[in-house]
Order: C-alpha cells, then sequence, then structure tokens
C-alpha cells in the first residue's frame, strides 16, 4: 500500500516537473527557433522571465532621471523614452519591428505603420483576439464584454452595441454631462475664491469622468449608486497596483491574495449590477431609459439584437472602464498643454464666444453646436497624438499571418506602440515633439506620413466604438472649464508620463486657476 502511494507520489512529481520544464524552456524555446527562422530578431531571451528582467532594470533608471524636471521650460514632450525605455533602447539595435518575450510568452513590437497594414490585410477583424497573457487579469474589469469578445461572439456584441453610440442618442446624454461637469467646476470655484487656486486637476477629471461615464451608461449618479461607483474604482486602484511578472508560468500563485481579492470584488460589482438590470428589466420602462444600458435593452422586436443579463453587466463594465479614464486622461494632458500653451487657450475662448456666445447658459450646449468646435477638435486630435491615453494596442494571432514573405505563427502577439508611431519624427517631420494643433486643420491624419500613423482610437473593424461620446464629452468639459478659468502649470508639477495600462502623469497635474 504505502509502496504504490510512493510510486503515484513520484509519478506525480515527475510530470509536474516535466510539465513545467515543457512550459517554462521547451515549448517557448521552439516558438523562439520559429519566429526567428521567420526573421525576427529581438533582444535575447532567458526563460523562464523572457525580458522582463531587463525591461524593469530599464525602467527604474529612467523613473530615476524623469522624477527630477520641474520647471516648464524642462517639459518636454519627447516622451518615448521615458515611457516605454526598453523599447526605446532595443529599436535602436532592432528597428521598428523586432521580437520580444513577457516571461514565456512571445510578443512581436510593431512601431511601423506599413507592416502593421500589412499584417492587418493577412488576416480578418475577427481572427484577431487580445492576447491571453492579459485576459485573465483584466477578465474582473472587461468580462466577455466588447473589449475582450471574439471571432463571431465580437461581430454579433458590435453589431448591436454601434446603434447605441449613434448620434441621435448621444444628443439625449448632453445635459448629463453639463451637469457633472458643472457639479465639478462650482468646487473649483469654491477653492479658488476661498484663495487656494492650485487644484490637482486629473484626480478631480476622473472623478468627473466616472460619474458622467456611468450616468451615460447605467444612469447611476454618485448619490444613488454610491455602493457600485466606490467598487468599480476601488477595482481599478487594485489592478493598478498589480505588478505580477505577467507571461511567467505560474506567476498568480505569488499573488494569490491580490487575485482573490480582485475576484471577489469582481463578483461583488457583477451582483450589483445584476440586481439594477434585473429591477430595470421589472419595471416594464427600464429599456426606455436613454442610457446605453437602455438602448441595449430597449424592445426592438428582433430577437437577434438580445443581450443576457450577464452579457449586459459585462457590457456595463466595459463601458465604464474603457471610457472612463481614457476621457479623463485625454483631458488632463489637455489642460496641461493648454497650460503651456496660452494662446491656445484664448484661441479656443474666442471660438467658443463665436459658436456657443459668451452669456453663461450652459444649458444651451447642444450636440450640434459642439461639432463647430472645430479649433477644438484639432486640439484634441494633437493632444491624443502626444498623449496618446491608450499607449499601446495589443493583439493575438488566432490563425497563422502570412505577410511581406515572412510567417507569424499562430498564438503569436503582437504589441503596436502607439507613442512611438505618435513621437516618429520620419511620420511628422521635424516639428513632431511641438504641440501644433493646425496639422489637423485640414488633414484628420495630422499630415502624418501614413494612414496607420495616428491610432488614438485603435484601427480596423475594432477602433473604439465610444470615440464620439468622448469627443462629445470632451469638448463638454473643456468648453465650461475654458469660459469660466485661464491656468497655468504650478511650479510644484513634475512631468513624468507614465504607462500604467493607460498614460496618465506620473505625480498628478497640479495647476494655477484664475476666475475669468
Ligand atoms: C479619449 C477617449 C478614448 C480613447 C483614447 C479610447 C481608445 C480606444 C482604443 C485605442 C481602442 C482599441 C483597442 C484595441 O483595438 O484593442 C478602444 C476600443 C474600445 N473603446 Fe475606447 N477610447 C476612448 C473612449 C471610450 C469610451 C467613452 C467608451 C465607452 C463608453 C469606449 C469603449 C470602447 C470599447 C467598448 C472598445 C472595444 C471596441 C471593439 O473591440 O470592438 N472608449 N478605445
Amino acid at each position: 500500500m504505502g509502496g504504490s502511494f510512493l510510486i503515484v507520489l513520484v509519478a506525480v512529481v515527475v510530470l509536474f516537473v516535466l510539465r513545467v520544464l515543457h512550459l517554462c524552456w521547451l515549448s517557448p524555446l521552439r516558438s523562439y527557433n520559429k519566429l526567428k527562422s521567420n526573421g525576427f530578431d529581438g533582444p535575447p531571451p532567458s526563460f523562464p522571465l523572457g525580458n522582463l528582467r531587463d525591461m524593469a532594470r530599464k525602467k527604474t533608471n529612467t523613473t530615476k532621471i524623469t522624477t527630477t524636471s520641474t520647471t516648464n521650460s524642462m517639459i518636454t514632450h519627447d516622451i518615448h523614452s521615458s515611457v516605454f525605455p526598453y523599447f526605446a533602447s532595443w529599436s535602436k539595435f532592432y528597428g521598428k519591428v523586432f521580437m520580444y518575450w513577457l516571461g514565456t510568452e512571445p510578443f512581436i513590437y510593431i512601431a511601423e505603420p506599413e507592416f502593421l497594414k500589412q499584417v492587418g490585410s493577412g488576416i480578418l477583424g475577427k481572427g484577431w483576439g487580445k492576447p491571453d497573457v492579459f485576459k485573465k487579469d483584466r477578465n474582473p474589469m472587461f468580462g466577455n464584454g466588447l473589449v475582450m469578445v471574439e471571432g463571431e461572439e465580437w461581430v454579433r456584441h458590435r453589431h448591436v452595441i454601434t446603434p447605441a453610440f449613434s448620434p441621435t442618442n448621444l444628443k439625449a446624454m448632453v445635459h448629463l454631462m453639463v451637469d457633472s461637469t458643472t457639479k465639478m467646476l462650482d468646487q473649483w470655484s469654491k477653492l479658488v475664491s476661498s484663495g487656494n487656486p492650485e487644484i490637482e486637476v486629473e484626480n478631480s477629471l476622473i472623478v468627473t469622468a466616472a460619474e458622467i461615464i456611468a450616468r451615460t451608461s447605467f444612469g447611476i449618479d454618485y448619490d444613488n449608486g454610491k455602493e457600485v461607483f466606490n467598487k468599480l474604482r476601488e477595482m481599478q486602484r487594485m489592478l493598478f497596483r498589480s505588478h505580477r511578472m505577467v507571461g511567467v508560468p505560474y506567476n498568480r500563485l505569488m499573488h494569490l491574495k491580490q487575485t482573490m481579492e480582485t475576484r471577489r470584488l469582481g463578483k461583488e460589482i457583477d451582483n450589483l449590477l445584476e440586481s439594477i438590470i434585473t429591477s430595470r428589466k421589472a419595471s416594464k420602462s427600464g429599456g426606455s431609459r436613454q442610457d446605453l444600458l437602455g438602448l441595449l435593452m430597449a424592445d426592438d422586436n428582433s430577437n437577434v439584437n438580445k443581450f443576457t443579463t450577464t452579457e449586459l453587466v459585462d457590457e456595463c463594465k466595459t463601458f465604464f472602464f474603457g471610457g472612463q479614464e481614457t476621457t479623463a486622461l485625454a483631458l488632463t494632458w489637455t489642460l496641461l498643454l493648454l497650460a503651456l500653451h496660452s494662446d491656445w487657450q484664448s484661441t479656443l475662448r474666442e471660438e467658443i464666444k463665436q459658436v456657443i456666445g459668451d452669456n453663461g447658459l450652459d444649458h444651451l450646449l447642444d450636440y450640434n453646436m459642439l461639432s463647430r468646435l472645430k479649433k477644438m477638435g484639432w486640439v484634441m486630435n494633437e493632444v491624443l497624438r502626444l498623449y496618446s491615453p491608450a499607449p499601446n494596442i495589443q493583439r493575438q494571432a488566432r490563425e497563422e499571418i502570412r505577410t511581406g514573405g515572412k510567417t507569424i505563427p499562430k498564438g503569436t502577439n503582437l504589441w503596436i506602440d502607439v507613442v512611438s508611431m505618435h513621437h516618429d519624427p520620419e511620420l511628422w517631420g521635424s516639428d513632431v515633439n511641438e504641440f501644433k494643433p493646425e496639422r489637423f486643420k485640414d488633414d484628420v491624419h495630422g499630415e502624418c506620413k501614413h494612414k496607420m500613423g495616428f491610432l488614438p482610437f485603435g484601427f480596423g473593424g475594432r477602433m473604439c466604438v465610444g470615440r464620439n461620446l468622448s469627443t462629445m464629452e470632451y469638448k463638454i468639459v473643456l468648453t465650461l472649464i475654458l469660459r469660466r478659468f485661464s491656468f497655468k502649470v504650478s511650479p510644484s508639477y513634475y512631468h513624468s508620463p507614465t504607462s500604467l495600462l493607460s498614460l496618465r502623469p506620473g505625480h498628478g497635474l497640479p495647476l494655477i486657476f484664475q476666475t475669468l
């Protein structure tokens, strides 16, 4: 009895060791050789960590340098080497397309629009996936919502969701946005008039954008939905804090407590959203509400277009997490750039005066007026170019991709470096790191030499479904701010753009305000 137990135990241990050996060394080595034989070169990995150690070392060295800059004249928009120091350094040796490894996961790095175009033409939109290696981590945020879902399911979800973002539906959301922004600005006014003109705007904008997106997505404002709202924010903070060894087999075991806590929080959020949806379904009028959830629940006599309650929960979370921070950060970076370029504050104020008038009636703002704020549109594009809130886009090949004589094996991940492309002098010219909104005057691509070189909202069929909503929110918030205040950068600001899922200021954005 004891003998056979020992044999089983030894067999289990041997099998486990073989599996670890396979996962950590044999399998990645085989993929490495395959990519190499297809002409992909890159920094040498050492498995099972791949290139993670080198990445961490380069990041630490750079952080030490960037956190010491202070005065306005030292603020540079040439940010690629401080945001992604490892990619900036590797691309000097390996060019704009190369292979690197997150643990045992192979990645093709892409900062070459023409290569991206060719890869894209070798595969249909539904043939792409999102990297499995990030999926588990992000599951509590997005579930199987539009950002993560793949193949035919993605086609179905996209087909149902796109009409909810139509201009007619968005028009009805203007007053919600004006209302939440006005609340924030009233607080700013109080601070300024009480002698505290320095305001940390990043956090303020994130809170307001969270309220706007919660109201427009599922009809909850801060006062009546504190619980859902706080849990969504807590989840986001928790995921930011995670510094997992992404791609290293069994890395979750090293962060078991955090993984469990995120899952528990995710479950609680699901339950709260589920109860909102269930009670709306029961009230019958729930589907007639004009937020995104109401639009997705609307009874349009088509069974094809129906989502289950679980799918609705996932889409609500997706809108919240996909739409809140990105828009808040676009506004944050805009305030920095406008604070540095007061001439553009005046230009936009003049445009607002011409299009909307200066009688202070914020409720008169309407959707059609916003589309006439052309110069504000150029500013938005230029900010999204210099400080793209989504600094990278990832894919995983669900089938083999043949392009330009090379084959990308099925399962390979692609990491598209948006920051690098947006700061590439070969694409934009020698003034690439200057703030020049007028480059977008007559060209939606900002005179970029390649159509795939400007990707703030992604590309192809998976382009951001919320871009019109976020443009509308951006214009409303910025209009209301510019009508009340002028502002400049505080001497306490440290310029340290950092990539933590999104591109954000490493130390917030303190600005000094003056009431107009
Ligand atoms: C300035 C603000 C925003 C930026 C910079 C931004 C950026 C992006 C980018 C780059 C993608 C493509 C991701 C990929 O291909 O993997 C994307 C997709 C998406 N975004 Fe946005 N986004 C913004 C606002 C919003 C808003 C307000 C919402 C919703 C209310 C939203 C919802 C989504 C969804 C659902 C997708 C997935 C689309 C699909 O895969 O079919 N985004 N966004």
